[in-house]
């Protein structure tokens, strides 16, 4: 790791348990000097074009005093730039980074300035709309996984994509946490910035709220309106976010007419539907349902296996069939949080050097699986799977080995040591008092099965899948 002087560093932490596999890997700063304004910054550098970092971002320096950021500027023309153009982002981020509200005044310090550097062009107002960062590019159709729970959102979203201002206007995406749907604006904005020079402004709730106080603060809500009134597209991720602000509600409410008549696309997704978004004024209520109102689902389980298989190949990782189920089954409304747990084994295994399988899995994301290990007992186990191969139940525990009652008492076994705690001794005295090395030969044997023979590997994926729901 290189820790460079004022730069802020990232390293890994692992924490060992008893049998020394690391089990928590805390990511962790490391702070030299300027450490807020720094990583503003740093967030800004990601945001916005080099050319603009260099020219408003990079020369300013700033220090902190408690809760107050001091931002110091080398001219009152370069703070009248920089306050008209990325005051509001560098609040939002400051109150991202440290998870409170930062106080910040700007200053002049003229021992910034480099002799005989030029100011810099004030940024072109139409151009700042577009602030590249904002739209992700990692998000795209080309990788959105399509489902029964999205494929209407989905649809509406290319729609719109080919066809911006024409048919559904606004489109009201909304749903719970998770689901996708900053990935579909994302991939409409996307599509066209590839397509055409489409102006769009790309901002969440909280952020136009943001510029609005910020414009309203510097006596700038002229600039505020106009910049917005000369998109194509106007795409504002979490609109519930204005609900109950009556001034940002306002103007929102003129900038979406002013859109609206000219033909200007509008895109807007919320955790709720218009209809119950409390606190919002009803004549923006019935705007938001003037074009499309679509809900997006959680995704369904194939769909959750396809999430998780493409990301894990994008990640290059190889995920067995049985651990994408374990978490395909577990964690189901959520997408983030699949990918949070594929991105937390991915982690785990690069440090230790393990394979991904479900030992290992269930190890390193115990805490989410829990409950489910907890809950599936010897008894469903036994249950489910003499149901399955049309035995008695009570043949779980006899000692006949004839081929049709001890095959599936061996699938019971195995499935007992993949979806449990208890040791081999432990299962055997389950299954009538059966010898640990019994219970281990059955366990070999049909993990042996399943590497040789495929269908029988997804017959026994299908079980334990069924088990876990
Ligand atoms: N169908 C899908 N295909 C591929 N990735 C998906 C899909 N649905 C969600 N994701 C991924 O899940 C993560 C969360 O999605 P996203 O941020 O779009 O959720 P959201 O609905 O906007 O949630 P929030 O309301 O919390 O903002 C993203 O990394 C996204 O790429």
């Amino acid at each position: 790791m290189n820790i460079s002087e004022g730069v802020i560093d990232t390293c890994f932490l692992i924490e060992l348990d008893d049998n020394q596999e690391a089990c928590t890997i805390l990511a962790m700063t490391i702070e030299n000097t300027s450490p807020l304004w720094q990583q503003i910054s740093d967030r800004l550098k990601d945001e916005i074009s080099v050319s603009r970092f260099d020219a408003w971002i990079r020369p300013v320096s700033a220090t902190q005093n408690g809760q107050k950021l001091t931002i110091a500027v080398p001219s009152r023309f370069f703070m009248e730039g920089l306050k008209n153009s990325y005051a509001a982002r560098i609040a939002e981020l400051a109150a991202e980074v440290t998870g409170t509200d930062i106080d910040l005044s700007y200053q002049v310090d003229t021992s910034l300035a480099t002799q005989g550097d030029p100011e810099p062009a004030m940024p072109d107002e139409a151009d700042l709309l577009l602030v590249d960062g904002y739209i992700d590019p990692r998000f795209t159709f080309e990788n959105f996984i399509v489902g029964s729970g999205n494929e209407f959102c989905h649809a509406a979203a290319q729609a719109v994509a080919e066809k911006p201002g024409a048919i559904y206007n606004p489109l009201y995406l909304y749903g719970g946490v998770g689901l996708g749907k900053t990935h579909l604006i994302n991939a409409v904005a996307n599509a066209l910035i590839s397509k055409n020079n489409y102006r769009i402004a790309y901002r969440t709730g909280e952020r136009f709220t943001n510029e609005l106080i910020q414009a309203i603060r510097n006596g700038s809500t002229d600039n505020f309106r106009n910049q917005y009134r000369q998109v194509d597209v106007l795409i504002i991720d979490d609109i519930q976010f204005i609900a109950g602000k009556d001034r940002t509600q306002e103007e929102f409410f003129h900038t979406f007419n002013a859109l609206y008549e000219i033909k200007k696309q509008i895109i807007l997704t919320s955790d709720r539907s218009p209809r119950d978004l409390t606190n919002l004024m009803e004549r923006l209520r019935s705007r938001f349902n003037w074009g499309l109102v679509a809900d997006i689902q959680p995704p369904d389980l194939e769909t959750r296996l396809a999430i998780l298989s493409s990301k894990a190949e994008l990640a290059g990782v190889h995920m067995d069939r049985d651990v994408a189920n374990l978490l395909a089954t577990r964690i189901t409304n959520n997408v983030r949080e699949l990918e949070g747990a594929l991105t937390r084994l991915t982690a785990h295994a690069t440090l230790t050097g393990r394979t991904i399988d479900v030992t290992f899995a269930r190890h390193v994301l115990r805490d989410l699986l829990h409950e489910e290990i907890r809950a599936i007992s010897v008894e469903d186990i036994q249950k489910q799977i003499a149901a399955y191969y049309n035995i008695n139940i009570r043949e779980m525990s006899s000692s006949k080995r004839s081929r049709t009652v001890a095959f599936p008492r061996q699938v019971a076994m195995y499935a007992c040591k993949e979806l449990t705690t208890m040791s081999l001794p432990e299962i055997g005295a389950r299954f009538g008092g059966k010898d640990h090395t019994t219970i281990l030969y059955a366990v070999r044997k049909i993990a042996k099965m399943r590497d040789e023979d495929e269908d029988f590997d997804e017959e026994v994926s299908r079980i334990i899948a069924q088990l876990r729901r």
